[in-house]
């Protein structure tokens, strides 16, 4: 099995091509949890398979490290976007992604030679009722700036779905968050049935916020697209933010570009990044052994 590891911003996925060849007969939970280990796999954030799709250009499927199956990637959305256009697949600048949330528009931006620097993703709109994050109370309200308590902690959460759920928390000071304690502890909530994605937000003013993830299904991550989208929607609606301008969310893994447009629209720019290209001996998936991915460098 070819595969090719990439990163947005330092959230980093495995990708399988299945455009010409389709992977061989597996469960997908388990491969992504083997491949993702950072001692017996590869070591990534998930895995990311690209499939020819009835409905847009191309279908992106995302699996989280611990197997689970998400509905949207917003940094694995450019990571295809980049691999489609410089792999020549895609032959235009703008095409459309299927994926589990719903079709999204990518358009790159290229260098001097013809390689793909950044990408802009029209994220669509986010959708705010406690029914579509999912979480429990009354269906049809929003989550603004509502008081909970996790264990120990207490925090106002405002909810934001970007196809998959993102659970935001204003605070004073980034650093002092304990993101591995209170991560899991929101994370795995009965609040959230579905278990949520859980964000830290620093406003630094009007047009720039910092930004601190503990993903669901993957843990402390670089970065996360979708969150930082859901970032700036949260912000938005608590009004720490202006309106309808480009938003600088910082991520420990770099900057990212949001802007939540006029007609409801999120938009996200940002680079992608290759890691390698390798081969992952497939007959080892099928034992007790872990996997080992040769590196081609
Ligand atoms: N890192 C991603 C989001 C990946 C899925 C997420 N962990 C979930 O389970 O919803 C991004 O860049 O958006």
């Amino acid at each position: 099995m070819l595969f090719t590891k990439m990163h947005g911003l330092g959230n980093a996925y495995v990708i399988f091509n299945q455009l010409d060849e389709p992977i061989a007969n597996q469960s997908l939970h388990e491969l992504s949890k083997r491949v993702s280990d950072v001692n017996f796999g590869i070591g990534s954030d998930g895995i990311i398979l690209i499939s020819p799709s009835k409905v847009a250009d191309y279908q992106m499927r995302i699996f989280n490290e611990d197997g689970s199956e998400a509905k949207n990637c917003g940094n694995g959305l450019r990571c295809v976007a980049k691999f489609l256009y410089d792999h020549m697949y895609a032959t235009s600048r703008k095409f459309t992604i299927e994926t589990l949330g719903g079709i999204v528009s990518v358009e790159v931006d290229v260098d001097q030679k013809h390689k793909v620097r950044t990408v802009t993703v029209d994220m669509g709109e986010p959708k705010l009722l406690k029914g579509m994050i999912p979480m429990l109370g009354d269906p049809v309200t929003v989550t603004l700036n509502e008081a909970h308590q996790f264990g120990d902690y207490s925090y106002h959460i405002t909810a934001v779905s970007m196809g998959n759920p993102h659970a935001i928390i204003f605070v004073d000071d980034i650093k002092q968050v304990p993101l591995e304690i209170v991560g899991p502890l929101i994370e795995n909530s009965s609040l959230f049935p579905e278990r949520v994605n859980v964000g830290f937000v620093q406003i630094i003013n009007s047009h720039e916020i910092d930004y601190r993830v503990w993903e669901r299904g993957s843990g402390i991550t670089m970065a996360c697209g979708t969150g930082a989208c859901a970032a700036v929607v949260a912000a938005t609606l608590n009004k720490k933010v202006d309106k309808h301008v480009p938003i600088t969310v910082h991520l420990p893994g770099g900057d990212l570009t949001i802007s939540w447009d006029e007609h409801g629209h999120v938009w996200k720019r940002g680079p992608a990044n290759y890691v390698c290209h390798g081969e992952l001996d497939v007959s080892m998936m099928n034992t007790d052994i872990n996997p080992i991915g040769r590196l081609i460098i």
